[in-house]
């Protein structure tokens, strides 16, 4: 398992783009028969992707690192599948996963399997996992299940549509919470009049972007921004103290996951037009 360590916004204004991407991107996702985990210290969240082929993959990791006997022994788990159809083995019982479909995975859940219906076209499970101190049940979503949220207008080339799975009023969990947002075709831009929120770290997923196609991904203080360029299904850490936003060569889909003190979605501090430099 890859680690990241955390970074004070002091040091990051004088990052070049080399090691703003070494620090916040993550690439190494979505390889075929792999599992792939990236611990990182921001609220120890845990970003990662499994894509089975022939055969199934279980959920594991160095027990020294997790500092428990299973994965998910002291923490709980988000799953949302972006490929095609596939089933995540519970402690033996089967959930099958559409593309879009999310499964949360509570506390003490002993083995998680993942398996696609056909190798030839695997499903895609991208991956969220954050320490939990109380065991919620393992819940299944279909988008339709989601709590819809539409925002932004063609005017200004964001709207979309916020899907919320894993929130106080939906899916029951510790901390984590996830969710995806799909912009309207035609709309470029994400979280834009953008927000920071100290009491979580988010992580984004951005994909179903064309091979060619580029997010310019905004980060840093509301004062101090940087961007990094994103490809399909890459992620990026956004610490407490940074904005997340994107602006997209074409229109796209992400997945946003957070953690931190509380839950509350709308607990956003808005960072006004007038103040973003
Ligand atoms: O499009 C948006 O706006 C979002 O999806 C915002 C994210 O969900 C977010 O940053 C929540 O804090
Ligand atoms: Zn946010």
């Amino acid at each position: 398992m890859e680690i990241r360590y955390s970074n004070h916004p002091q040091d990051v204004k004088k990052y070049d783009t080399e090691e703003l991407r070494h620090h916040f991107l993550i690439q190494s996702l979505f390889v075929p028969g792999e599992l792939k985990l990236v611990y990182s210290h921001n609220d120890r969240f845990i970003t990662g992707s499994a894509v089975p082929v022939k055969e199934a993959i279980k959920l594991e990791a160095d027990a020294k690192d997790m500092g428990a006997p299973f994965f998910l022994a002291r923490r709980e788990l988000g799953i949302i599948n972006i490929g095609a159809k596939g089933t995540v083995k519970v402690d033996g019982t089967a959930y099958e996963l559409d593309n879009k479909d999310c499964l949360y995975v509570g506390l003490g859940a002993e083995e998680v399997l993942f398996e696609s219906a056909d190798a030839a076209n695997p499903a895609k499970f991208y991956l969220n996992s954050t320490p939990a101190h109380k065991q919620y049940p393992t819940v299944k979503a279909a988008q339709k299940d989601a709590n819809p949220r539409h925002l932004g207008s063609i005017e200004t080339s964001n709207e979309r549509t916020i899907y919320q799975y894993i929130h106080e009023k939906g899916i029951q969990s510790c901390q984590l919470v996830m969710g995806l947002t799909q912009l309207d075709p035609g709309n470029m831009w994400n979280t834009m009049p953008c927000h920071t929120h100290e009491r979580r770290m988010e992580v984004y997923l951005y994909f179903d972007m064309p091979e060619n196609g580029v997010v310019f991904h905004m980060m840093g203080q509301p004062t101090e921004t940087r961007h990094i360029i994103m490809r399909n299904q890459e992620a990026v850490i956004s610490p407490s103290w940074s904005i997340h936003s994107g602006v997209g060569t074409a229109a796209y889909t992400f997945i946003w996951g957070m953690a931190g003190e509380n839950q509350a979605f709308d607990d956003m501090d808005g960072v006004p037009m007038t103040e973003i430099r």
